[in-house]
Parts: C-alpha cells; sequence; structure tokens
C-alpha cells in the first residue's frame, strides 16, 4: 500500500508514513461547460480523518463526491483524472458502483432517514446487499450499527418506531448508522453537522472521533473548529484547487499559504 507524504508541509509537518486509503490525482470536474475542479491531488490516510475546507463554491463537495462517485448521478457532470481506492482505480467500467458506495459511504448535511422504522432505516443495506444469513444475523449488524453510531441506548424500546420522529441529532446519528451497517471502509460527511444544534453536533463530532478507529472518515465543514477538533488532516480548497494540505494542527497554527491563514482567521470567505 501507498504511503502518505508529508514532505511537502513545512519544518512542522510530522514525519508520518500512514497507509493511503484513496488517492485522487490530476482531478478535474466539469459541470457543462463550467470546470469546478483544476488538477486535485490528494491522498486520504486510512483510519484518519481527513477535513476539506475553503470558501463557498471553492469545490469541497464536488471533491468529496468523486469519492464515491455521486457526481455520475449530476447530469451534465463530468470527472477526469485518477482516484484509486486501495490502489484500484474507481472509475474503471468494471466498478460496480453499488458495491463502491456500499465501501465508500456517505452522509449528508441534511439527515435523510427513509420513511420507514428506526429498525428498518439500519436494516435496508444489509438486506439488499445480502449481507445477512438470517433475522437473527440481521438484528445483530441493526443493533452493531446502532451501537457504533452511539444511538442505541436511546432507540432501543422503539426501533419500530418512524426514523423520521427522532431529533435531528439522532436522526443524523441514524443515518450514520445506515452507513455503517453495509460494513463500508471509507465514509463521506458533507457538513454533517450544519443542521443540528450545539450539543447534537457535540455528540456527533465525539462519535467521529471514535469511528476513525475503524473507518476513513472524509469531512467537508464550514467550521473551522470543528475541522480543528475532529480532523487529522487538511486540505484548504480555493476556486477548485488545493492551495493547501498538512497535518491539521500546523494548518491551524502555521500556514503556508496566505489563503489558508486569511481564512482561518476569518478575513475571507
Ligand atoms: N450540479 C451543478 N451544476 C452546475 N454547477 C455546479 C453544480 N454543483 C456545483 N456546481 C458549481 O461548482 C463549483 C463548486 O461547487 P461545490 O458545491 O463543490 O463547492 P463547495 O466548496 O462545496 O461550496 P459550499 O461550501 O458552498 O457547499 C461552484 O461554482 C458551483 O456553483
Amino acid at each position: 500500500m501507498e504511503n502518505v507524504s508529508f514532505a511537502s508541509t513545512g519544518a512542522h509537518a510530522r514525519p508520518v508514513d500512514l497507509p493511503v486509503k484513496m488517492h485522487g490525482r490530476k482531478v478535474e470536474v466539469f459541470y457543462g461547460q463550467k470546470q469546478a475542479l483544476h488538477g486535485v491531488d490528494l491522498e486520504i490516510p486510512e483510519r484518519q480523518v481527513t477535513a476539506l475546507i475553503g470558501p463557498s463554491g471553492c469545490g469541497k463537495s464536488t471533491f468529496l463526491r468523486c469519492l464515491n462517485r455521486m457526481n455520475d448521478t449530476v447530469e451534465g457532470a463530468r470527472v477526469v483524472g485518477d482516484i484509486t481506492l486501495d490502489g484500484e482505480d474507481i472509475y474503471n467500467k468494471n466498478i460496480d458502483v453499488v458495491e463502491l458506495r456500499a465501501r465508500v459511504g456517505m452522509v449528508f448535511q441534511k439527515p435523510n432517514p427513509f420513511p420507514k422504522s428506526i429498525f428498518e432505516n439500519v436494516a435496508y443495506g444489509p438486506k439488499i446487499h445480502g449481507l445477512a444469513k438470517n433475522k437473527a444475523h440481521l438484528r445483530e449488524i441493526v443493533e452493531t450499527s446502532l451501537k457504533r453510531a452511539g444511538l442505541f441506548e436511546e432507540v432501543k424500546d422503539r426501533l419500530d418506531e418512524p426514523g423520521t420522529g427522532l431529533s435531528g441529532g439522532q436522526q443524523q446519528r441514524l443515518c450514520i448508522a445506515r452507513a455503517i451497517a453495509v460494513s463500508p471502509e471509507v465514509i463521506l460527511m458533507d457538513e454533517p453537522c450544519s443542521a443540528l444544534d450545539p450539543i447534537a453536533t457535540a455528540t456527533v463530532e465525539e462519535l467521529i472521533d471514535e469511528l476513525k478507529q475503524n473507518y476513513t472518515i472524509v469531512i467537508v465543514t464550514h467550521s473551522m473548529q470543528q475541522a480543528a477538533r475532529v480532523s487529522q488532516r487538511t486540505a484548504m480548497f480555493h476556486l477548485g484547487r488545493i492551495v493547501e494540505v498538512g497535518p491539521t494542527e500546523k494548518m491551524f497554527s502555521n500556514p503556508d499559504d496566505k489563503r489558508t491563514q486569511d481564512y482561518i482567521t476569518g478575513r475571507f470567505g
């Protein structure tokens, strides 16, 4: 497996050799005639949280959606370049996109539980992917996923009630449980706390911190505090390019690029 090098991040870079889970090289994205990403290179280290930051419209969500081919579903979108998962090209024509999206799950900005029971929300993925041997096994997968998402204790007595009846923070953890239920390797999160209050945000942030023990996480966030709290690595996007990437600590204490400095201190964006 490839290793991440922090060579370009200056004297404060930690000399760590981390396995690379995903790797984007020279990624360009076009929406019709409009080019949204210009030659983006980014390594995603395994079992770490990578934060994508930058001003509105700079291409963070576009890049995130490239990582599980969600841009395939956007009309007029075209992706050029190379993106690998464990060294394998995810844009190869032999890739089963449904399977890819199980391996690289996604949690959206607004919690979006299915209009089904709490149990069925989590059971749905394992059922369609044929992951459960029998009913007892399915129940076990649902329970484990809810536990990992830190929600089980709150919902164990009402698994048959609608997922949409939960609070916003609980719904978001339900969506995380739903992603976990199909045993993903990578979880993509697009501003997962932007619709949550501060207490629910803190709970989800703690959860993200725990999840990195088992999963590789990529998170888009507008909150600099959140990026600093939850991530180990940060990539700063600007006008469809990455202007700086490195260990979060360094990015927030001593960035190399003036645009990063200006953005994290609130001077633009
Ligand atoms: N479906 C689409 N069709 C056309 N243009 C799009 C589409 N989605 C995004 N764009 C454009 O691509 C550029 C990058 O958008 P993107 O949503 O990736 O940025 P972002 O950094 O995630 O922004 P934000 O922080 O506001 O969510 C923007 O100029 C945006 O207007």
